[in-house]
């Protein structure tokens, strides 16, 4: 037996290619966690715009089939991405999860979704957006902040390794990364909660539990009225592992899987206490993104098996 083997010159731009590598990588953090809490994972796309009242009208059986999903789901992750498209898709499913309870990550653009989400429906300021997506908007909970650093490369965009402090040292992000004081995780974005807003958000019950060394970048969000809703400005996926997960998934996983107390308890050394034994089979995190599944020719991802649009291990 033998392989050929062709390499072709890929027509993807490097953003493309980035975005790609962004979103296999949240599907092997979630896939790693999933391990560690012996769960199977059931990762389902969603194109966040079928939640839109848009798509009830244009494309009834795709809005019904969106929300089965989402209602079906045992955690909604809303990854990072760049640009308005499915903005409001992305709105909608953060407040499903925070009202409903359904354990909820959000990863760079998605903590930024779940900050405008709360603006809008708790601090009742309906016309909050990101500066990004409305540069008018009277209540600009998300704004462009550049780091004005001439060191690190990538124009205007705050890229790399950046240190997070925990100021809630009992909340449920700084446990899990082993009742760490801080954490060096890596950045891809331009935007970041206005920190003239932040006052509001915490008197009406949202947490910004980590920020940078100046206080003014917000790096981590938590409801601590809620089972598990966390945010982070920073990507957790590029440093998960196999057999050593991401304390954000593991959060994640693990409370959709109803362990996240014992994991808590443990400081997020979730291995040594989960049960040995085969899954049950119930599938415990579905996923949303703007745009389609990934696709490979053979369908295979690496240890992540992509059937038509859903992906399942
Ligand atoms: N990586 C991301 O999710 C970026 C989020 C947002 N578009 C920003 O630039 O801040």
């Amino acid at each position: 037996m033998m392989y050929c083997m062709k390499l072709l010159k890929l027509p993807w731009s490097e953003n493309i290619l980035a975005f790609q590598i962004l979103y296999l990588s949240v599907l092997k953090a979630l896939l790693h966690a999933s391990v560690v809490c012996r769960r199977k994972l059931v990762v389902e796309w969603v194109a966040a715009g079928d939640l839109e009242d848009v798509t009830a009208k244009e494309a009834p059986d795709v809005y019904k089939n969106a929300w089965n999903l989402l209602k079906g789901s045992d955690g909604v992750v809303v990854p990072g991405g760049f640009g308005d498209r499915g903005v409001q898709g992305k709105i909608i499913a953060a407040k499903y999860a925070r009202e409903n309870k359904v354990p909820f990550l959000g990863i760079c653009l998605g903590m930024q979704i779940a900050v405008i989400e709360f603006a809008q429906s708790i601090l009742g300021l309906h016309d909050a957006n990101s500066t990004e997506f409305d540069p008018q908007t009277s209540h600009p909970c998300v704004i462009f902040m550049p780091e004005g650093s001439k060191t690190h490369m990538g124009g205007t965009m705050r890229l790399g390794s950046r240190r997070t402090y925990f100021k809630v040292p009992n909340c449920k992000s700084a446990k899990l990364y082993g009742n760490a004081s801080f954490v060096d995780e890596r950045h891809r974005h331009r935007y970041e909660v206005n920190p003239d807003m932040v006052p509001q958000f915490e008197n009406a019950g949202l947490s910004f539990v980590g920020s940078d060394e100046t206080g003014r970048r917000m790096e981590v969000i938590e409801l601590p009225s809620h089972p598990y809703f966390v945010g982070a400005q920073f990507h957790p996926e590029f440093k998960s592992r196999p057999g050593k997960p991401s304390a954000l998934f593991l959060g994640l996983i693990a409370a959709a899987s109803g362990q996240l107390d014992a994991v808590l308890q443990n400081y997020g050394n979730a291995s040594k206490l989960l049960p040995n034994g085969m899954s049950n089979g119930k599938p415990i995190v579905k996923s949303y993104q703007n745009g389609n599944a990934i696709k490979s020719s053979n369908g295979s991802l690496n240890g992540v098996y992509s059937n038509g649009n859903g992906v399942h291990h």
